[in-house]
């Protein structure tokens, strides 16, 4: 095992220390049912020994009335000399408490899978949540998602935990009334057991550390290995795997790193069953010799045959019991290890945050963005991706945004969206920084579309109210910038109209052309109806007379609001008041499109490449 690994095996008793909390957390996702469940898991675990008590006394009843010297013949008989009075009171007892244990075990499976529901559903709230706080910066990093999905699973089906931590609070008080028993007739006898035990304990709770250390330190190999299975089989990727053939390809990828991780597996497992077989034969050695010592105690008369039966019953069922004990507590530590990991992502602390005391967003907002010496790196990259960058965005005007790939034109847009921080110089609103403003307000004060939009697997209406979801239910917004940005075309084709379905994802869900979701898309910007409107090139698809229309109303639209737009096309980017060119993340000319063109450089030389290639 590489050193570097070690401290996750260490700490597997350490992980306990996340119980406290766990528990905490089930409180919060239903007290009521978590209350009731202890209570009548209390009452279950002492259920079995006050049974086995009571099946003593009856035993103990029944030799002594055999014994008596002058016995009735028929059970009547017996009766009506009231001799069977203490054992009626006994079966009767004894056939309560089985219902009863048989009625409390039904009802607690039953509390504990509304508790099971409960909690899933209150820890996904939590993860969404909190994943929606944090940074953009975060989800591009490789060991925060790993994190992610390590968090995302435990929240994934049922959580097994939450099972095993009630069951071993009901065990371990149904293991004390027994040891109790057990300790009224010799006291030697549990501690023999817990002997017999521990080190089964301890190997069971090695090799759990060992495949959890293992599961941890592969993650990214697994996350790679979920990601092949996805590509290989899913309904996005289907075509491009069968025009490319890429079928064996990534199946044999799939194979290759599934074989290294099975032999690791594997190795561990056999060691693990080699070990346990050992350490358990000896538990039960060391079982039956005392049970021969019982035995023994009774055949010399020192116990009656009722005690026989508490003691070896009792004896059988501490034995299941401390195993399942046992055992369930070493795999808990396991599994509250992966705690660790849900913890370790709440921790998780967004960087980008409203201050302390957040300035409003102005409206409207008068004098516009200026950009100084703006600097940004992306994490772990080594080159500047804009760097020495200054403009100024003037309220009410529409700027354009032009330059190769790579240039820096969408880096711009997400520092301006304040989805990341410069790393130099600074960003001003109206004269003050873009930090000193409430987040929100400024994330509601514009409307960005970026190029890799999102195709939500929803109704087409409400792919269009995502620009303002608080507005959802009004259908005529809903309309009224699906007609702006020509989106009403498109659903005025599908069967259901704005409630259709589209993408492939769901049962009658109608797929759209690249365009088609775009003009969908577009229609956001438009319900959002912000101070700042941002168009990152999500116009790629559109046919030249389709761009050209979004572009026209989009000039129209944004009359008195700053917008910005992205596009490759000049014959859109002609329309705006303004035209940056970027280079290698800085501005390396700007005017408008006469003024550019006037010139010779970088704007005029794509100018005429594009123009050249309609001619
Ligand atoms: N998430 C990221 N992590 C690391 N580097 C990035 C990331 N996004 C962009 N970059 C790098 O930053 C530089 C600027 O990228 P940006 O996306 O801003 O360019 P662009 O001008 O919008 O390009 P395009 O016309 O292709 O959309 C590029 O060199 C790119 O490789």
């Amino acid at each position: 095992m590489p050193p570097a690994q070690q401290p996750r095996y260490g700490q597997r008793w350490a992980a306990l220390k996340n119980l406290p909390a766990f528990l905490a957390m089930i409180w919060r996702a239903s007290p009521g049912l978590m209350l009731a469940t202890i209570a009548l898991r209390i009452i279950r675990a002492v259920l079995p020994v006050t049974m086995l008590w009571i099946g003593k006394l009856i035993i103990d009843e029944v030799v002594r009335l055999t014994a008596l010297e002058t016995r009735p013949e028929t059970l009547a008989d017996w009766w009506q000399a009231g001799l069977t009075g203490p054992l009626g009171w006994y079966l009767a007892a004894e056939l309560g408490l089985a219902l009863a244990s048989d009625l409390l075990g039904r009802l607690v499976s039953y509390l504990n899978a509304l508790m099971q529901e409960r909690l899933v559903i209150s820890l996904s709230v939590r993860v969404m949540d909190h994943a929606a706080e944090l940074d953009l910066e975060d989800f591009e990093d490789a060991e925060f998602q790993d994190k992610l999905d390590r968090a995302r699973r435990l929240t994934i089906g049922n959580v097994p935990l939450l099972t095993q931590v009630m069951g071993l609070m009901q065990d371990l008080v149904t293991v004390v009334s027994f040891a109790g028993g057990l300790i009224l007739f010799n006291p030697w006898l549990v501690l023999l057991l817990l002997i017999a035990l521990i080190p089964a304990f301890l190997g069971e709770t090695h090799f759990n550390a060992l495949l959890y250390e293992m599961n941890y330190r592969r993650t990214p190999e697994r996350r790679e290995r979920d990601y092949l299975r996805q590509v290989g089989a899913s309904a996005e990727s289907a075509k491009e795997v069968k025009v490319f053939g890429l079928n064996t390809f990534l199946r044999d990828r799939f194979v290759a790193l599934s074989q290294d991780f099975y032999a690791e597996n594997r190795m561990i497992l056999g060691r693990q069953l080699l070990w346990m077989a050992l350490l358990t034969a000896l538990a039960t050695l060391s079982y039956y010799g005392t049970y021969l010592w019982i035995i023994g105690a009774t055949l010399t008369g020192a116990l009656s045959i009722g005690d026989l039966t508490f003691l070896s019953g009792s004896f059988l069922r501490l034995r299941g019991l401390l195993e399942g004990v046992l055992t369930s507590f070493s795999s808990m530590a396991a599994q509250a290890l992966r705690l660790d990991d849900l913890f370790e992502f709440f921790s998780e602390r967004p960087e980008i945050a409203s201050p302390a005391d957040p300035l409003p967003v102005p409206v409207p907002i008068r004098q516009g963005f200026v950009f100084e010496n703006v600097g940004f790196r992306y994490q772990n990259a080594e080159r500047w991706a804009v760097r020495n960058l200054s403009f100024t965005l003037a309220a009410g005007e529409t700027l354009a945004l032009v330059g190769e790939n790579g240039a820096g034109k969408t880096t711009l847009v997400k520092l301006l969206a304040r989805l990341y921080d410069p790393d130099e110089g600074r960003i001003l609103l109206d004269g003050r920084d873009l930090r000193d403003y409430d987040l929100d307000d400024l994330r509601a004060a514009m409307g960005v579309i970026f190029q890799d939009f999102v195709r939500y697997a929803m109704s087409a209406g409400d792919n269009i109210a995502v620009g303002r979801i608080g507005a959802a239910s009004d259908r005529d917004r809903i309309e009224s910038a699906a007609r702006q940005s020509g989106a009403d075309q498109v659903i005025g084709r599908l069967p259901e109209r704005y409630d259709q379905m589209v993408g492939k994802r769901f049962a009658h869900g109608v797929d759209l052309s690249g365009g088609e979701w775009q003009k969908l898309a577009i229609a956001r910007a438009y319900m959002r109806d912000a101070q700042v409107l941002i168009l990152d090139e999500p116009t790629a698809a559109l046919d030249a007379r389709s761009e050209f229309e979004v572009f026209r109303q989009f000039k129209t639209l944004s009359a008195g609001r700053t917008a910005v737009l992205i596009s490759h096309r000049f014959s859109s980017v002609r329309m705006a008041d303004r035209i940056l060119v970027l280079a290698d993340g800085r501005v390396e000319a700007q005017g408008t499109h006469d003024e550019l063109l006037a010139q010779p450089g970088r704007y005029r030389d794509l100018f005429e490449l594009q123009a050249a290639g309609y001619r």
